[in-house]
């Protein structure tokens, strides 16, 4: 479910976020591989404050992988620790639990100071709407997780998923709002499911998908559509898609809604092939 973000949602996410994060050693942030920068919020940085954080770059199975790869170059840049994953089949993430005993080093050689027994590292799984952090829970607990609707009145106290005998997850994630000021950013989120359908202009993502096409991957958009060639002129452009998909109304006449909403949902469903609708700045 997509929800809604108004100002109260907003902080309210952020004090839930900031109480489960009291709990936490390491974090780990979701984000789609698609778009990474797009997928964060970025008061997830200044919420965590010195808190060691793993990012994930989740749906790589979507993404085209030579964007992926410098997506985690960029992040190391930033000295921010990533790994590659697809979620839904559970690859990469078998170098989780290494990734945040790595992270948390600090920590671990604190309690040796100290001489405190270690314990398993706690963690807490955080990202925006849609990212894929259930499927990631349910995919390091290793089954389906029952999950108990609000109820009012009752009070769900934090369960904790043992992943491995030195790590444990919050069986909840922590959810924070996409940010979409700038329109790329929201068509990016829309495109990829972050955002609501109902909430931004159908065929206005559809143009701004078909052109970043054009521009970035013109031969898949290509062979999707059987087009001998790509046109700057949107017009034409989804006349030519139109065509070729049947979506005629009376007198000939190209009925745009559902060519933008066929080109969207080919999207959603990955029928271009690997697709990354953003790369690293100063790429
Ligand atoms: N292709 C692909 N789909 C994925 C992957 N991970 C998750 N998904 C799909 O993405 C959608 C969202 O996944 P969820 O795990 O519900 O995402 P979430 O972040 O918990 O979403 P919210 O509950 O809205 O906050 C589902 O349809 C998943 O099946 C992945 O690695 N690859």
């Amino acid at each position: 479910m997509t929800i809604q973000w108004y100002p109260g949602h907003m902080a309210k996410a952020k004090r839930q976020v900031q109480e489960k994060l009291n709990l936490i050693d390491v974090v780990i942030e979701v984000v789609d591989a698609r778009i990474p920068l797009s997928s964060r919020n970025p008061l997830v940085d200044e919420l965590i404050r010195q808190k060691p954080k793993l990012v994930l770059i989740n749906k790589s199975d979507l993404a085209d992988p030579e964007a992926t790869k410098k997506w985690v170059d960029y992040f190391e840049q930033d000295e921010m620790t990533s790994l590659i994953i697809d979620a839904q089949r559970g690859k990469g993430m078998n170098l989780i639990p290494g990734k945040v005993r790595e992270l948390a080093t600090p920590l671990l050689e604190k309690w040796e100071r100290k001489g405190i027994n270690p314990r398993p590292l706690r963690t807490l799984i955080l990202g925006i709407p849609n990212v894929g952090k259930s499927t990631v829970i349910n995919k390091l607990a290793n089954k389906k997780i029952a999950r108990i609707g609000d109820r009012p009145g009752v009070t769900k106290a934090q369960q904790w998923i043992k992943v491995g005998k030195e790590m444990e997850l919050l069986d909840t994630p922590g959810i924070l709002w996409p940010k979409f000021e700038d329109e790329q950013v929201g068509f990016r989120l829309a495109l990829t499911g972050a955002i609501k359908e109902e909430i931004f202009d159908f065929q206005a993502a559809t143009v701004f998908l078909l052109r970043f096409l054009t521009a970035n991957y013109p031969t898949l958009l290509k062979n999707r559509y059987q087009l001998t060639e790509l046109s700057d002129d949107m017009g034409d452009m989804f006349d030519a898609i139109g065509k070729r998909r049947g979506c005629l109304m009376g007198g000939g006449l190209v009925d745009y809604d559902r060519v933008a909403e066929i080109v969207f949902r080919d999207f959603r469903q990955g029928k271009f092939g690997n697709i990354s609708l953003e790369l690293p700045p100063n790429d």
